[in-house]
């Protein structure tokens, strides 16, 4: 139930920013599945404390001009939304896809902050990107478009400020064009993007860290409910970073995957992806081929189609927002999924969120399971300001108790309700920052 306040502020916000579906979206989510009438003190009310924390503090935008393989110059917008540094430096990734507006970047930015929150480590909520579409361009146009972007982000970021890191289309190979400009701009060796090679800076684990973190959450999230991974089915969507990583620690902790997807279709198979497969669809330097895979290994290729048709015990969606449905959910339901777990950023649309919620089935936000890539990215600022390092496996360690605390927060508030208790808990952790640094 919204209060007359929440209400009041939703509206505003509904009336000014009329048009941007996704960052509606995410502030209905936040307003709607927290327990905000906790927070209804005269402070949160008088000093407006819901409508600045909805808020960004600043929205760039900027053209980013660069040149071809045939020389002709191309202009794409770029944009880098610092939505809250009020419990650490702004931080989140950026993301280059054709999908990308400012909409879509302001409420992965209010996401990045609330997560950060939750993780109780002391990071700042931020996210930029570009509808740039690195698909069918060379190496050289990538490197010269991230240059480009960097020569216009880099007056905006710093180590203590803000800083960026990758998302989708964005990898290891972009983040070494985008630091490599940005220390010949500034002729400074800093942390002030994570996700670097372990040549210059990187963390050993960034890659791994958010798949990884997303099985840990699950791990924990089934062990609550006297429960394992053992044996359980799983449809994983997505083909990338996330995702790939997801099934291979979902392998290693002994479930089945059944599924992987990308833009084009769906990957099938019953018996489950093994180590080996896995290991190869890992040495795709870039989302590989699913389809050729398929046809290589004799598993199904379902064209067009995405995984949630197949029954399964867990969905794990890690692609992009709102890529399962009111319709996909009721499809898993009906084929008696008990848990989903969010790896990508708001992938669940409203009305999936409240069938799963209308059910038995156990349903965790992104802004909790998907927390461990952030969390190691904080672990690299670490190392690069003290310029030491650390060891894979002790940064695995680290990421996997940083996912069961991010798990045990979510059940702080005693609702046993993970999307409530995670957004509560960041909540509460902001308001307070709000109103003691004051107006
Ligand atoms: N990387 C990270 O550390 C973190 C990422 N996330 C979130 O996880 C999600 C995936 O990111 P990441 O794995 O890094 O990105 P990648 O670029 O590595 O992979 C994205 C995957 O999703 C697929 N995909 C993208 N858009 C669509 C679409 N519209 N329909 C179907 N499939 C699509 C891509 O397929 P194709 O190649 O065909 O486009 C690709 O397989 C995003 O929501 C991101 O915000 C969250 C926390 C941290
Ligand atoms: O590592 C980071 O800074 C941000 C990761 C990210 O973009 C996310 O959590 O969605």
């Amino acid at each position: 139930m919204r209060s007359k306040y929440a209400k009041q502020v939703v509206e505003k916000l509904k009336h000014n920013y009329e048009g941007e579906q996704e960052y509606l979206q995410a502030i209905e989510e936040l307003v709607d599945y927290s327990q905000l009438e906790r927070s209804l003190n005269e402070r949160f009310v008088g000093d407006n404390v819901l409508e600045r924390l909805l808020l960004p503090d600043r929205v760039i935008s900027f053209k980013v001009p660069w040149v071809d393989d045939d020389g002709n110059v191309q202009v794409n917008q770029g944009w880098r939304v610092q939505h809250s540094n009020l419990i650490g430096p702004y931080k989140g990734g950026l993301r280059f896809h054709p999908t990308v507006t400012e909409s879509v970047l302001k409420f992965l930015a209010l996401e990045q902050t609330f997560k950060n929150a939750l993780t109780g480590l002391s990071i700042g909520g931020a996210k930029g990107g570009s509808n740039f579409d690195p698909k069918g361009k060379s190496e050289r146009e990538i490197m010269r478009f991230c240059q480009a972007f960097m020569d216009e982000l880099f007056r905006h970021i710093g180590p203590n400020t803000d800083v960026p890191a990758g998302d989708i289309n964005v990898g290891t190979r972009e983040i070494g064009f985008l630091f490599g400009r940005f220390r010949r701009l500034q002729n400074q060796f800093t942390g002030v993007i994570t996700g670097k090679d372990t040549e210059f800076g990187g963390s050993p684990a960034r890659i791994e860290s958010t798949g990884y973190g997303v099985l840990f959450f699950a791990e924990r999230a089934l062990q609550t409910q006297g429960s394992s991974l053992q044996d359980k089915t799983i449809c994983i969507s997505g083909a990338g970073n996330v995702a790939l990583h997801a099934a291979q620690k979902a392998i290693a902790l002994g479930a089945k995957v059944l599924t992987l997807s990308n833009s084009k279709g769906c990957l099938h198979t019953d018996k489950g992806l093994n180590e080996s497969q896995l290991e190869q669809l890992l040495q795709a330097q870039h989302s590989p081929n699913l389809e050729a895979f398929a046809n290589e290994h004799n598993l199904n290729w379902q064209q067009d189609k995405k995984p949630w048709q197949i029954a399964c015990d867990i969905a794990i969606p890690c692609a992009t927002q709102n890529e399962l449905t009111g319709d996909d959910a009721i499809q898993l339901i009906e084929n008696k999924v008990q848990w989903i777990f969010e790896g990508a950023n708001m992938p669940c649309d409203a009305e999936a969120i409240k069938c799963f919620r209308e059910s038995r089935v156990t349903f965790a936000p992104a802004k909790a399971v998907n927390a461990g890539g952030v969390a190691v990215s904080l672990f690299e600022m670490g190392q690069n300001a003290s310029f030491s390092s650390h060891s894979f496996e002790e940064l695995e360690q680290r990421l996997k108790e940083t996912m069961y605390e991010i798990h045990d927060n979510c059940l702080s508030d005693g609702s046993n309700d993970y999307l409530q208790g995670a957004n509560s808990f960041a909540f509460n952790r902001l308001v307070q920052a709000r109103i003691l640094q004051g107006i």
